[in-house]
């Protein structure tokens, strides 16, 4: 075994075998300094390059196609991050360093040589990984095992698959990632692969498409009897749609600036190579009739949801098609009148929100609008298998819920009764939009939490209220674009942290999605479960 010993040996240049290097490894860098010539220099001094380990997917060892040729060849695949003019840190780029492995006249011995360097490098380069947040327990994608990359050939302008076979190809090959490639064929494809796989042959499923694919893929795992473990089951994803929010707040979580269209793309996959695995929150989303749906993204209505939907017919346009749908939205504003009560996370609870709620009224005055209940005598009730209706009289759970025990969502009362005391109510009012995120990004170029964590076990509600005027809700979306609009001191905009929430539109008709996919219009409820899923994010 090579150990965690320096290593340290003479190559030349693969392409013309004449420029000789002093190539050192040690268990943070490869150092590469020429030998003889003119020097490099940096900043006036003569320097080695070092290239951080931290930076590179994989390291390879061939012979030369040239039979005559008793050399082998290290190949060495590094992504540094780039800077942009001003200095700022802006994805990362592909670096391949070739050297060339002459010890002798015996091409085995040359080949035995370079695959020890390769194995070195690969095995000291797996140690080595950036940016993790304190705290969070991270573990890895199992390597023996083959990961699943399900493409929506559909997803965004339809380039999913040309993203596939150019850079994401190309970097796991380099990192030698043994994946299989399976194309949906239709909407709800990537769900009931899932619901029905193996998953015990699996280390990891890989979405390159937009956020309904691992929509799909979430709920279908959810549907499983074994949902327990299958919901663990390591996720990735690779932006190919046109929000890619996920795959944008994933980038975000690694502080390394901002990074759109293939920048993006190369920072998600480098990740994906990286293999770290840490919790991801997601949401129960409770409708009135419909069934129960996983989300691990957003809740949308108003606005949001509108622009949303709307701009689906501007598809072939990719990430332009919200700027689009923005502009047309907001030249017909307008307000959607409903109810919204939610559960402060305890330190929104002992904190302000970021503005304060003309709406801060005394409780009592909304319980008639949103009604409530004790909480305490809710989850006794619960536990007897009734509930306390608005009239105060009991009712059986129908059969739906009391079979329901996949995940309890101890934090909701059935979503026809009041909402738990200890909820906060906000009046029956006109909004302009709500929305809760459980991530910092809702698509590439809008950070609305950027404060979010994956596994924070919390949704980010944000609510924009009647009487904001076009220009200033247009600031607000372009604030967006660095995720500063919650210092812009708008009074119609609030912030808070919550647990759960409930929402009753009133305005009839209307859209709220879920995960950008439209669901059922009527009262909707959600709880936020902590960690539960899995998500490869450096
Ligand atoms: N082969 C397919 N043909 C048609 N629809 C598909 C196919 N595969 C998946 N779908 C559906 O396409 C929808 C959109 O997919 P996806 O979210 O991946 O792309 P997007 O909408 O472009 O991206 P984003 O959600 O980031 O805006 C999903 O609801 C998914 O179920």
């Amino acid at each position: 075994m090579d150990g965690d010993a320096e290593l340290r040996a003479e190559f030349t240049d693969a392409a013309t075998g004449r420029l000789r290097f002093s190539v050192t490894l040690t268990d943070r860098c490869l150092s590469v300094r020429k030998i003889g010539g003119s020097p490099v220099w940096q900043h006036g001094h003569e320097h080695a390059l070092e290239l951080g380990l931290g930076d590179c997917v994989g390291c390879r060892a061939c012979r030369s196609e040239d039979e005559a040729d008793t050399a082998a060849y290290l190949s060495a695949y590094f992504y540094p991050a780039r800077r942009s003019w001003t200095g700022a840190p802006a994805g990362r780029q592909r670096v391949e360093h070739r050297f060339r492995v002459l010890t002798g006249e015996d091409a085995r011995a040359n080949l035995e040589e370079a695959e020890r360097w390769a194995r070195a490098v690969r095995q000291r380069a797996s140690q080595h990984v950036q940016g993790l947040r304190d705290g969070v327990e991270f573990s890895r994608v199992c390597v023996s095992r083959r990961v699943m990359v399900l493409v929506n050939p559909q997803s965004g302008r339809g380039q999913a698959m040309s993203l596939y076979t150019g850079p994401v190809l190309s970097m796991l090959t380099e990192a030698n990632i043994p994946h299989t490639l399976i194309t949906t064929e239709h909407q709800n494809h990537a769900r009931e692969l899932v619901r029905n796989a193996d998953l015990s042959q699996w280390s990891a499923i890989v979405i390159l498409s937009g956020d309904g694919l691992l929509f799909e893929v979430i709920n279908g795992l959810m549907e499983r009897e074994d949902w327990v473990t299958a919901i663990r089951t390591p996720l990735g994803i690779l932006p190919g749609g046109s929000g890619n929010a996920l795959a944008a707040s994933v980038h975000h979580y690694t502080k390394a600036g901002t990074a759109l269209g293939e920048d993006l793309l190369l920072s998600c996959c480098f990740l994906l190579c990286k293999g770290l695995v840490c919790p991801l929150d997601i949401i129960s989303v409770r409708l009135s009739s419909g069934p129960r749906l996983f989300s691990f993204l957003s809740l949308a209505w108003g606005f949001v949801a509108d622009v949303d939907i709307e701009s689906e017919k501007f598809r072939h346009v990719g990430a332009m098609r919200f700027l689009v749908g923005t502009l047309l939205r907001l030249a017909s504003l307008r307000t959607y009148q409903g109810r919204l009560a939610f559960l402060p996370t305890r330190e929104d609870s002992s904190s302000a929100s970021i503005s304060s709620s003309p709406a801060s009224h005394p409780r009592s005055l909304f319980c008639s609008s949103v009604r409530c209940i004790s909480h305490v005598q809710r989850q006794t009730s619960t536990s007897e298998n009734t509930c306390h209706n608005s009239n105060g009289g009991d009712f059986l759970q129908s059969e739906n819920e009391s079979k329901d025990d996949k995940l309890p969502d101890n934090l909701l009362s059935p979503i026809g009764d009041p909402v738990p005391r200890d909820w906060t109510i906000e009046k029956e009012q006109d909004f302009v939009l709500v929305l809760a995120t459980c991530h910092s990004h809702l698509s590439e170029e809008l950070m609305v939490s950027p404060d979010a964590q994956p596994d924070d076990g919390c949704l980010h509600l944000l609510y924009v209220t009647a009487g904001i005027s076009r220009p200033a809700l247009l600031r607000l979306f372009l604030a967006m674009e660095k995720g500063t609009h919650l210092t812009c001191e708008c009074p119609h905009l609030m912030y808070r942290r919550v647990r759960a929430l409930r929402l009753e539109p009133i305005t009839k008709p209307g859209v709220i999605t879920v995960d950008g996919e439209q669901v059922e219009y009527g009262p909707i409820q959600a709880q936020v479960h902590k960690g539960y899923a899995r998500i490869i994010c450096g």
